[in-house]
């Protein structure tokens, strides 16, 4: 992929989210659902709300303490560092999250050892991930020229999400806790859900809701003016997702006592 081609995946206007929707044909993700379950089922480590595998080695906040990533995580990060083009050097760390349907994750900035710009593969059940503006910004909308306003994204299977700049420093992201997710205005790459994957098509996992049955649930929030219109339809979470957050930590430490 050239710079111009990514320049293609560009969502919104916040800077700079991107979203290539199919990065991996249907039979890649099967083999790396497959890796990420059976042949690396030690490395799971449970949370409050999630599972997670750490790959390339233990982060600090002043650096990397390396641990080679096997060659099933370092030929995906070698193309993502290729396609992608943004990175100065090659990834060197793979977080993997597992979410159950209802499981999320907390609204968060990535740590201060990572180089400012995530991609981020996803696979099993989609969700939608939301981005909303840190505190710092929020602090300026007095200007009310100077609005800061939520972004989402909808996270498909075989799906690549990379971003950067303020989406990546001047904001948080995060996927709520919910059974569903909601699709509203927010969604940035409602244009972009089309698949190229032949046996997703006959399961669409957004479910359009009718004016009626969004008017009788009051965990579906209205718009200032009381409008419902805006919101498009649900994210069902039937199943588990799994994701691949790649990164590069630029500073690597070769020896412990030199930390
Ligand atoms: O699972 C995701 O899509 C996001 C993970 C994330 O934000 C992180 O690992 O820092
Ligand atoms: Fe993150």
């Amino acid at each position: 992929m050239s710079p111009d081609e990514l320049e293609m995946y560009r969502v919104g206007t916040l800077p700079t989210i991107f979203y290539i929707p199919d990065y991996l044909s249907r039979q890649d993700q099967l083999r790396l659902l497959n890796q990420v379950n059976t042949g690396s089922s030690t490395k799971w480590k449970s949370l409050k709300n999630r599972r997670l595998q750490n790959w390339g080695g233990v982060v600090h906040e002043k650096g990397l303490l390396p641990q080679q990533l096997p060659p099933w995580l370092s030929d995906l990060t070698g193309n993502i560092c290729k396609d992608v083009g943004l990175f100065p050097a090659p990834l060197n760390h793979v977080l993997i999250n597992e979410y159950l349907p209802g499981q999320g994750i907390m609204p968060h900035q990535d740590g201060p050892a990572y180089f400012p710009i995530v991609a981020i593969l996803s696979l099993g059940s989609p969700a939608v991930m939301e981005f909303t503006p840190h505190q710092k910004l929020l602090g300026q909308s007095g200007d009310p020229g100077n609005v800061h306003e939520g972004v989402s994204v909808i996270l498909m299977p075989g799906s690549l999400l990379v971003f950067k700049d303020a989406a990546y420093q001047d904001y948080l992201h995060g996927i709520s806790e919910t059974i569903e997710h909601r699709v509203d205005k927010t969604i940035v790459n409602m244009d972009k859900l089309q698949t190229h994957n032949e046996e997703f098509l006959g399961e669409v996992p957004i479910h359009p809701m009718d004016v009626d049955e969004i008017k009788c649930r009051d965990d579906l929030a209205c718009d200032k003016e009381g409008s419902l219109k805006d919101v498009f339809g649900v994210v069902k979470r039937n199943g588990t997702r799994i994701s691949l957050t790649c990164r590069l930590v630029p500073k690597v430490h070769k020896n412990l006592f030199k930390f």
